[in-house]
């Protein structure tokens, strides 16, 4: 018999086909409480997931006592307790490298906005406001030859210091928890500590994942480090930056501006003051939302799940130690 999945994300069809000749597939929409609740027995027969953005804690896996392997459809996987899924042993596979290149576009695009203040000045154009010639109320700063920092030196890192190095010409330096000859070598990035990367960065970029380690490592004192003129990328994963201290920054100009693709709580609230300040651009979590890269994240994960419930792992496992 065909072993019995849950699907709480929506597939192409070609995919969902692919996804039908290997498993049963129940499609929920998504993995709350009461979606829990209402399809009990579901639950308790599922030997797959794959999904994206729900929470996967202890709480939930007491209800899936047969369940071998979760396939997100993303490369993050904080939404998991990837201990809790080792000590039951069951896989978590992910989906790394096929966004990359997307996500690194994203991010310098933000690097862009933010530094010619596009979508600012678009949006003063659509007002009318476009009467004459532009004087500098209208200017923005230069990106090329500017210092970028990288914190997450690692597959979107390295994507990123490619584009700034040679579409750019910008110097790269890097924090990381050692050294990347890889960036080193082909895009001449130099490794610093933290503060200094703050001090001396036009640009400091996040792309690092959320971890304990990683949460809340840029708060009011790092932000105190970074030039006035400096600007804030964040791609990784809202809680990295603390947003109030954030917030602050921006408005009492000890940085310049900030393009954020993540938020602590997504949606962003439409209150959320970072909405009316100016120097902010705020894009809805877009990194790797392009319809060529989806689709390949969402077969990734159907090969995953098909992989790992066939017992055929060869990549894109994150506690590879239960498969053993
Ligand atoms: N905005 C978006 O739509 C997207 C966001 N992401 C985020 O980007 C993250 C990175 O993705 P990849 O580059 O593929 O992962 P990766 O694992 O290749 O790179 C992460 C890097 O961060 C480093 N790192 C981890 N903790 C660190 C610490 N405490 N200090 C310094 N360096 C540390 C790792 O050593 C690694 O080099 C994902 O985990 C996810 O959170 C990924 C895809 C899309
Ligand atoms: O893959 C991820 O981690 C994302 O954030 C969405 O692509």
């Amino acid at each position: 018999m065909k072993p019995s999945v849950i699907l709480y994300k929506k597939l192409p069809d070609d995919l969902l086909a692919r996804l039908e000749s290997h498993f049963v597939v129940t499609q929920l929409n998504d993995l709350s409480p009461q979606t829990v609740q209402q399809n009990a027995q579901v639950f308790a027969d599922a030997q797959g997931i794959l999904g994206s953005s729900e929470t996967v804690d202890k709480a939930f896996l007491e209800h899936t006592p047969k369940l071998r392997v979760a396939s997100t459809v993303s490369v993050g996987y904080d939404n998991f307790d990837v201990d809790a899924l080792t000590s039951r042993g069951i896989a978590l596979m992910h989906t790394p490298t096929v966004l990359t290149e997307t996500v690194a576009d994203t991010m310098m695009t933000l690097v862009l906005a933010t530094a010619r203040r596009a979508v600012e000045v678009a949006e003063r154009v659509k007002a009318g406001e476009w009467q004459g010639s532009i004087g500098p109320d209208w200017f923005g700063i230069d990106v090329h030859h500017k210092t970028l920092g990288i914190l997450g030196m690692g597959r979107i890192g390295l994507a990123l210091a490619q584009r700034a190095h040679f579409g750019f010409n910008m110097p790269i330096l890097y924090n990381a928890r050692r050294h990347h000859q890889e960036a080193e070598d082909r895009f001449n990035a130099r490794y610093c500590d933290l503060d200094t990367l703050l001090a001396e960065s036009d640009f400091v970029c996040i792309s690092l994942p959320l971890t304990d380690e990683t949460y809340h490592l840029i708060g009011a004192e790092q932000l105190a480090k970074m030039k006035s003129s400096a600007i804030l990328i964040n791609a990784g994963r809202g809680p990295v930056v603390d947003e109030k201290a954030l917030i602050q920054a921006l408005m009492d100009g000890t940085i310049h501006a900030a393009g954020l693709d993540v938020f602590e709580q997504e949606p962003l609230p439409v209150d959320s003051p970072l909405l009316s300040l100016p120097n902010v651009v705020a894009l809805p979590h877009i990194g790797s939302a392009t319809h060529e890269t989806r689709y390949n994240m969402a077969a990734c994960a159907v090969d995953n799940l098909i992989a790992a419930l066939s017992g055929n792992v060869k990549e894109n496992c994150v506690n590879p130690q239960v498969l053993k």
